[in-house]
């Protein structure tokens, strides 16, 4: 007998042909698991879809949309030892890449078809779950300067054009966080606490590496004194991000707690895994092995030739070539 799976869908995500992406996804996953699929809409959001095939009772969870989607349906599975797919189809991935799961329609459907799932932290921002990070000041401000229309028309741009326009009014405030064993207190003009994150969210890159099983959550303070120190950190923190290494500037400080309370004067707003959610306070508590996704059963290899794109590029395979050859002559 098939396993069965519900697939929340959103048919508005991304860049691409969602018809089409639909097919592809059936065309693949159908032959092996009878998909019970149903549609986002701006009413009906893929965390209420997401509830309610757990009420039904299913086998597993799929959900396909962009950040947004899977966030939020991640959000439904937490707690429930439903395997969770997901098949990203978004602007940025965020999701997909903090948690090591292929971005293209293909590989992630393959990843649901092979089976192999593990359990991974998850944590409570103000009672909400929070899969990968909580980002305050900052990224918060620019998550609401990259609207739909803008991500529509710029893609992944459109975070890195909303970051620059952010830069031009850098705020600075007074920051409080509190963990199982210290109080700090400093200024910043971002603090993020993540429980796993793509390199890409830069804010959250001050320790070596972001790990998402070790029972932790790692919290980045930028605190740069004007606009060139802005830029210089985050510049920083994107080498530190690619090379695995830790941030060494004196304007970034880094920790990792199980649980933080963080209090800022001035109140300051906060993104949830990619959606605003309110303002400071926050107290953000790390649920250890909170959620079971499908992941890849072997790690990914990173493609050892590149050549298309090229130009005038003309490959002949040698050994084709010889047999075709010594075929005519004999
Ligand atoms: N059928 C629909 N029509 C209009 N809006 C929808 C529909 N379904 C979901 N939405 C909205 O889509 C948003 C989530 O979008 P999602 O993050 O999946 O895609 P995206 O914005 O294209 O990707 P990314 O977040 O990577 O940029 C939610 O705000 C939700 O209200």
């Amino acid at each position: 007998m098939n396993r069965s799976a519900c697939l929340i869908f959103n048919p508005v995500a991304g860049q691409g042909d969602p018809e089409q992406d639909l097919l592809q996804i059936r065309a693949i996953l159908e032959p092996a698991i009878d998909l019970d699929i149903y549609f986002t809409s701006q009413e009906v959001g893929a965390d209420e879809l997401a509830r309610a095939a757990l009420d039904r009772g299913v086998d597993a969870i799929i959900a396909s949309g962009g950040d947004g989607t899977l966030s939020v349906a991640a959000t439904a599975v937490v707690g429930t030892n439903i395997p969770f797919g997901v098949i990203s189809r978004g602007t940025a991935n965020a999701f997909a890449a903090a948690l090591a799961i292929p971005d293209t329609i293909e590989a992630a459907c393959n990843v649901i078809l092979q089976g192999a799932t593990r359990t991974i932290d998850v944590a409570y921002c103000n009672g909400k779950p929070m899969v990968l990070l909580a980002g305050i000041g900052f990224e918060a401000e620019t998550v609401e300067l990259a609207d739909r229309e803008a991500k529509r028309r710029f893609g992944i741009m459109a975070y890195v054009l909303a970051g620059v326009q952010q830069l031009r009014n850098l705020q600075s405030f007074d920051v409080e966080i509190e963990t199982e064993d210290k109080i700090i207190k400093t200024s910043a003009s971002a603090v993020t606490v993540a429980n796993a994150a793509p390199p890409t969210s830069v804010l959250a890159q001050g320790p070596a590496g972001i790990l998402y099983n070790d029972g932790l959550l790692d919290l980045t303070i930028v605190a740069p004194a004007n606009k060139a120190g802005a830029i210089a950190a985050t510049f920083h923190l994107f080498q530190t991000a690619s090379t695995g290494n830790a941030a060494e500037r004196d304007d970034i400080g880094y920790l990792r707690a199980k649980q933080f309370k963080i209090k800022a004067d001035p109140p300051q707003k906060v993104v949830l895994d990619g959606e605003m959610v309110g303002t400071t306070p926050v107290e953000i508590k790390c649920i250890p092995e909170g959620l079971t996704i499908f992941v890849p059963s072997v790690a990914e290899v990173e493609p050892v030739e590149k050549l298309e794109g090229l130009p005038n590029l003309i490959i002949e395979m040698k050994e084709l070539a010889e047999e075709a050859e010594n075929q005519i002559q004999e």
